[in-house]
């Protein structure tokens, strides 16, 4: 290990690694067969979505089939997977990568995700994945700005929320959906997820992440009710990713949610603010005012006090803001969802800034064969403007090694305790900010 690192257990654990200096061609050279790139943000969305094996999943915008694979290897190839698509040569990359790597619980089908129906409702999916088209404006500067109008964001959130629909009405109660997207925009983020909460039987899980958390242009609006987890870079070489939690309402909830101890969900009577809500209606409504009760975790643990109760309600659902987040035409005036440098500069919302970084994950690759080494760095930059703070450590990718880091627990409890710690630095700037304008 080289002077100055700091061994971080973060890395491998995730199940994914970003190359972030350089191109990911001379990484594909070094790596053996075995071992698939993958971005963080990728991979930390099936970390979230946390299949289990012997589970039935769904995975709704499947190809190319990055995430079904990394979902079938965290179950071990066994339980079901159906992958959805609804592009058939894309679904021919699908078959062909999940062939590749020897996932054979995938069912893969050819049809609108938005439409398609399992047709056995007495089997639900355990969970369901809707990483859903998108305006990819989180890929920036890889996007082309020209290709994203308005009214094609518009069209984009009207299918994500067709496609949560169709998540929801598949999931078993108390099954988890996920819902991402690599964008930035209100539109296709903070809307949609609103949207789903309060017309869906979906509810947040409101224990992770708690005040906003984490960037992914969705800090700030939310309160205590948000639960988001993002990664965005300032890197040029960067993918960001909005991945809010949600679980359908209904009896069966699992007490306490696999892999992630921070990712624990209420049960339907706490959710219900002690009775069980009624099948098919939203059981949240965020723009109800009142906040529930926190009741303790299933541990017996007692579940953190709210931040800052009652701040910025206005995107709300209900609220009039809400309603203009819906149709596309709120103005960020006023509304602080995004810090840090801009790097949206050139598209048609230039005044919205990508989000605060709240953390990354790169791989130096070194050497090549047969020994290649990676050189990880965990990095965090926690104020706007900040440097990176460098947390890297290395190690040698042999055999043994990548299969064991692979087998380890998820990064989420060490990534969730330093978004937290990010929505708590956010009231207290937001707190000073108000105290040096009166
Ligand atoms: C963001 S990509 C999904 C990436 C994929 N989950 C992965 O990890 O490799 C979105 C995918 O959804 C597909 N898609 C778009 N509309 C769809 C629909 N209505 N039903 C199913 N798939 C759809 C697109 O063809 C595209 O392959």
């Amino acid at each position: 290990m080289s002077a100055g690192f700091v061994p971080a257990m973060a890395l491998p654990s995730m199940n994914g690694v970003r190359v972030s200096h350089g191109s990911l061609a001379p990484a594909k050279s070094v790596l053996p067969e075995w071992l698939v790139p993958q971005s963080a943000s990728s991979a930390a969305t099936v970390h979230i979505l946390a299949p289990e094996p012997g589970e039935r999943v769904l995975d709704l915008c499947a190809a190319p089939g990055g995430k079904t694979r990394l979902a079938a290897e965290l179950m071990h190839n066994r339980g079901e997977i159906v992958a959805v698509e609804s592009s058939e040569p894309r679904l021919a990359r699908l078959r062909q990568l999940l062939a590749h790597a020897g996932a054979s619980i995938v069912e893969c089908v050819l049809a609108d995700g938005a439409k398609w129906r399992s047709g056995s409702p007495r089997r639900p999916f355990d969970r369901a994945l809707v990483d859903a088209p998108c305006s990819a404006s989180g890929l920036w500067p890889r996007l082309d700005w020209k290709r994203v109008t308005p009214d094609g964001v518009a069209a984009l959130a009207a299918q994500q929320f067709s496609l949560l629909a169709a998540a929801a009405r598949e999931v078993r109660p108390g099954g988890v959906v996920v819902y991402s997207v690599c964008s930035y925009l209100p539109q296709e983020t903070l809307a949609v997820a609103l949207r789903a909460l309060a017309e869906l039987p979906l509810e947040l899980d409101g224990e992770i992440g708690r005040g906003g958390t984490s960037g992914a242009g969705l800090h700030g609006g939310w309160g205590d009710d948000c639960d988001m987890m993002g990664f965005f870079s300032r890197s040029r070489k960067t993918s960001g990713f909005v991945a809010p939690w949600m679980f359908q309402s209904g009896k069966g909830r699992p007490a306490r949610p696999p892999r992630a101890a921070a990712m624990s969900k209420r049960s339907a009577e706490d959710s219900a603010g002690g009775a069980a809500p009624a099948a098919g209606r939203p059981v949240q409504q965020l723009g109800s005012g009142a906040r529930r009760p926190r009741p303790s975790t299933a541990r017996g643990s007692p579940r953190r006090a709210p931040a800052s109760s009652g701040r910025r309600t206005r995107s709300r659902p209900g609220s009039p803001t809400w309603s203009r987040w819906r149709r596309g035409s709120a103005s960020t005036a006023g509304w602080t969802p995004w810090r840090g440098r801009s790097r949206c500069g050139r598209g048609p919302w230039r005044s919205w800034r990508p989000a605060k970084v709240v953390g990354d994950i790169r791989v130096r690759l070194k050497g090549g064969d047969p020994k290649p080494a990676m050189e990880t760095q965990i990095r965090v930059a926690d104020e706007e403007g900040a440097d990176w703070e460098d947390r890297p450590t290395a190690f040698e990718l042999d055999r043994a090694g990548v299969d064991a880091a692979q087998m380890a627990k998820p990064n989420l409890e060490r990534i969730l305790p330093m978004t937290q710690a990010d929505g708590l630095e956010e009231d207290k700037e937001q707190g000073d900010q108000k105290r040096s304008k009166t």
